[in-house]
């Protein structure tokens, strides 16, 4: 939920000073007669804070390169020893230009030794200057801590720390509610968001917004009004400590972290926390409203890294590249940024600050050289001279970085809050009205969809069921034809047949076999009685019987060869033909219904399968 651009604008008539009361205060009756605000011309705070050996260095037995004076602040970095020290005569030896430096810093924080007097614990490092901070957030002011180092240097363990050792972003968002509950005030009201976005590989996304695939990378914006703005990012309102603890916890968990040579959970994005606490207290005296808003940045950067000491491959060195490239830009910004305090005072022309040329630069550019108080954790490692000695220089430019910050507030009389009401009450009006159409629409479409759906599935009911039908049909016809089958395979044997014995009777008739006119038997048979030939199997011969037949036709028939026979067995042949053409025709009928069938049943079964 955005809140209200014109609170951010800065200034305001009914802006009171720098050190106006905080609105905790119960009502005093100062604050109610605003008084002018200056902007608050300051500097970036930097303080400084070496860990304590880790594993990999305990078993290494490094020697501690860094000394800490409480009295000055003064940070020491020596000059470690190195194979020209030790043995200046060996030749190979160059030297190279190591030594001790010294930066004086707003605070050096000693959590190198536990035994030590001056060691510091979380708490100090936040009561430090984290409760400075959370009053200039109270005060209006949008402040923005962020901590910077090489990768493993203690980031994390300062901004977010452990469940047992929190660090500066729980202790700073449970302190405030404790504020909260503990102003006595009944006419201030509070509200609190909170947002938590990392920058991966020059890309934004919600660490309050459950991880996608592909992952959802949100847009920046910059408006006249708000300044740089992550378009679409979950500002969630929060009642109490617990419900931040919540969201902290799930932000971290859907963080990118990897496991690197250097460090066993190193952040491969830089974290941003945001919280905008928004005061509204209203005096009954005046009848005046007033509003403040602040917004605190608790930004944990990665760390820079070397690609030697991570020996990252692959992903984890694309990341490296990125991160650096972030960090080169920041410490380019940072660098102009002091550049142009120094042109400020005549001494050099200014220079332009590329803040655009990194996401992270310009989701920043309020925070580093605008409307801020600003303050940078610098962590060191105990041990790393070369990255050691970069964080601390570039630590030293940031000291020189100026800020303006202004409070946050506006001051309603009661006629400009009666029409701000009014205006605000029309808003929601014409709101309500868009939401009503909306959901008119809605439920209209809901209907719709509903009748659609309903359409869709009566059609699907149909097209099972023709389905249904249609497979049955395919498994009758299939038996059908297959029942016809050994039908058709007789039917054609048998015209088969036909045709062959009607070639075979017609071949006959156009080539009949002449039967030899009979001879007269002579005498030798005159005697003779049928059956007195008898062959051995007591069959009689039949050559007698034909003799017989042919004698006895003898008297009525004659034997010239143009007699009767060719005419009556000419008319036989027309016949028997004229019957086997018929015989025919009612075959090759029956054979074109039965390949009408077969082609018949084949397209219905393919227009049934392809529906
Ligand atoms: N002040 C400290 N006291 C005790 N342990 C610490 C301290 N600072 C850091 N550590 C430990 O050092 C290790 C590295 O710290 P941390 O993860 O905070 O580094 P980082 O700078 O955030 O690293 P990266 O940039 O890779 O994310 C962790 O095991 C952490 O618990």
């Amino acid at each position: 939920m955005a809140l209200d651009s014109r609170l951010y604008r800065g200034l305001s008539p009914f802006e009171t000073s720098a050190s106006a009361p905080s609105l905790r205060a119960s009502e005093p009756a100062a604050l109610m007669a605003p008084q002018p605000i200056a902007d608050d011309a300051g500097h970036v705070k930097v303080v400084v804070r070496v860990r304590e050996f880790v594993e990999r260095e305990r078993v290494k037995g490094t020697p501690c390169i860094i000394r800490m004076n409480p009295a000055t602040q003064a940070t020491t970095i020596l000059a470690p020893i190195t194979d020209f020290d030790s043995n200046p005569s060996r030749p190979n030896n160059t030297r190279r230009a190591f030594e001790d430096k010294e930066f004086t810093f707003d605070k050096s924080f000693w959590s190198h030794d536990k035994a030590d007097p001056h060691y510091a614990h979380q708490e100090d490092v936040y009561r430090s200057f984290g409760e400075e901070f959370l009053d200039h957030n109270f005060d209006g002011y949008h402040t923005c801590i962020f901590a910077y180092g090489q990768t493993g240097s203690g980031k994390s363990y300062t901004m977010m720390g452990t469940e047992s050792q929190p660090g500066l972003i729980p202790r700073t968002c449970e302190e405030l509610f404790d504020r909260i509950q503990q102003d006595p005030s009944p006419n201030t009201n509070y509200h609190v968001h909170v947002s938590y976005f990392e920058v991966y590989n020059e890309h934004v996304r919600d660490l309050l917004a459950p991880r996608t695939a592909p992952p959802m990378y949100l847009k920046i914006r910059e408006s006249q009004s708000d300044g740089v703005y992550v378009q679409g990012l979950n500002e969630v309102e929060v009642k109490n400590f617990s419900d931040v603890r919540h969201l902290m916890d799930m932000g971290d968990s859907t963080r990118t972290t990897a496991a690197t040579k250097m460090n066993d959970t190193s952040s491969r994005s830089h974290a941003v926390f945001t919280i905008q606490l928004k005061q509204i207290q209203h005096s009954l005296l005046s009848d005046e409203t007033i509003e403040r808003c602040a917004r605190m940045r608790l930004v944990d950067l990665a760390g820079s890294e070397r690609a030697k000491s991570t020996e990252a491959t692959g992903q984890r060195l694309k990341e490296g590249g990125q991160i650096n490239k972030s960090l080169t830009t920041l410490g380019r910004v940072i660098a102009a940024l002091a550049d142009r305090a120094a042109a400020k005072r005549g001494r050099r022309p200014k220079e332009v600050v590329p803040f655009r040329d990194s996401v992270l630069t310009w989701l920043l550019k309020d925070s580093l050289g605008g409307n801020s108080k600003t303050a940078m954790v610098a962590c060191i490692s105990p041990c790393d001279y070369d990255e050691t000695l970069s964080t601390l220089r570039y630590a030293d430019q940031a000291k020189r970085i100026r800020t303006r910050a202004s409070v946050n507030q506006d001051c309603l009389s009661a006629a400009q809050r009666d029409a701000q009401i009014t205006e605000m009450a029309e808003q929601i009006r014409s709101l309500q009205v868009s939401v009503n159409a909306a959901s008119v629409r809605k439920r209209e479409e809901a209907t719709e969809l509903e009748e659609y759906q309903k359409q869709v599935g009566h059609m699907q009911r149909l097209m099972e069921e023709t389905r249904q039908v249609s497979e049955a049909r395919i498994r009758s016809l299939a038996y059908e034809v297959e029942e016809l089958r050994p039908q058709n395979t007789s039917l054609r044997n048998e015209v088969e047949a036909l045709r062959r014995h009607l070639s075979l009777a017609l071949g006959e008739l156009k080539n009949p076999i002449i039967l030899p006119p009979p001879q007269p038997v002579e005498m030798e048979f005159e005697n003779l009685q049928p059956g007195d030939f008898e062959h051995e199997d007591g069959e009689k011969d039949r050559g007698i019987e034909v003799l017989d037949q042919g004698s006895e036709s003898e008297g009525d028939s004659d034997y010239d060869s143009d007699s009767g026979y060719d005419e009556e067995s000419n008319t036989m042949a027309e016949e028997l033909q004229a019957e086997m053409e018929e015989i025919l025709k009612g075959v090759a009928l029956f054979r074109r219904k039965v390949q009408d069938d077969h082609l018949h049943f084949n397209r219905r079964a393919k227009e049934t399968y392809a529906s």
